[in-house]
């Protein structure tokens, strides 16, 4: 049995402005939406008691207000699992284009600096994974999808946090230990774990006072998670090695930001799951969210 769904569509470049969404929202059923909408009681009031869904276009759900959601027996959608693999293999090339120094190398090229120093024993040297310990810190799916990976690269140990017992990190070789202990021992930080107001600016001086100076931080999860003067200060202080950033605050970040100043810090757009597969299998999830969400069947993907 057929159901008419009427749609409306935001098309623009730009993610839609917070005044459009709220003047287009009053009398829908359900919303689609993106990481650069912010979903709070706002905008479910102006929607009003017709709302009954909300499907993001994402596995994050730190955009929502999931607590007003909840309020007003509204659901959630969201896109776990189809995007496990490319954000994983977004994290690792991203561990070792900071490691390995691509983009410096690359600018050094272009500024003429290779020229100057031809190959030469220390030039542009890096890190390597082979033999250190790296930590995860997160242990969801795409902190296991990484441990997966990094076996393949033969490093000596692979720690990780969890916010409950996970065996099968333990049964691929990895162990559980406290966050103090994996910053610590670990030659390589990287974060995939859920922005939440207990994870919030988790990596601040403190953390990155505990970290070696040998150690490369990377983060692929949210920028909230990080106090980023701190990192500055960290970076520049040489209390870590280098940084790795697939997210951060805000977004996009200004092209003058000091982040983007620090020879020992990569950035890239937050483009962990862009691959063409990916966001299509994103894009067929949320719709088929929405549309469950709607009807009131069975959604494939529900977070509430
Ligand atoms: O950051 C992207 C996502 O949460 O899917």
């Amino acid at each position: 049995m057929y159901q008419r769904l009427d749609l409306e569509v935001w098309d623009g470049d730009q993610p839609i402005p917070r005044e459009e969404l709220l003047k287009r929202v009053p009398g829908k059923q359900g919303i689609l939406c993106l990481i650069t909408e912010k979903i709070d009681s706002q905008v479910l009031d102006a929607a009003g008691s017709c709302l009954k869904v909300v499907s993001t276009f994402s596995v994050g759900t730190d955009h929502i207000d999931l607590e007003a959601v909840k309020a007003r027996g509204i659901k959630v959608g969201y896109t776990p699992g189809v995007l496990t693999d490319a954000v994983a293999e977004l994290t690792l090339g991203l561990t070792l284009a900071t490691a390995r120094r691509f983009f410096q190398s690359h600018r050094e090229i272009l500024s003429g600096g290779w020229e100057k120093s031809a190959w030469s024993p220390l030039w542009m040297c890096g890190k390597q994974l082979h033999g250190c310990t790296v930590g995860i810190v997160g242990l969801g799916r795409i902190g296991f999808a990484l441990l997966l990976r990094l076996k393949a690269f033969q490093v000596k140990d692979i720690l990780y946090t969890a916010r409950s017992p996970k065996p099968h990190g333990e049964a691929e070789g990895g162990k559980e230990v406290k966050f103090e202990e994996l910053l610590q021992k670990s030659d390589f930080v990287i974060c995939t774990c859920a922005l939440t107001p207990e994870t919030q600016g988790m990596f601040d001086k403190r953390a990155f006072q505990l970290m070696k100076p040998s150690a490369v931080f990377i983060n692929i999860s949210r920028g909230g998670l990080v106090n980023q003067d701190d990192l500055v200060e960290a970076l520049k202080g040489g209390e870590i090695w280098g940084a790795g950033l697939d997210v951060m605050t805000p977004e996009p970040l200004p092209s003058h930001h000091p982040l983007l100043q620090l020879a020992n810090c990569t950035v890239i757009p937050h483009i962990g799951s862009a691959t063409e597969k990916t966001r299509l299998d994103m894009a067929r999830l949320a719709a088929e969210n929405l549309i469950a969400g709607i009807k009131g069947t069975s959604m494939p993907a529900q977070l509430l």
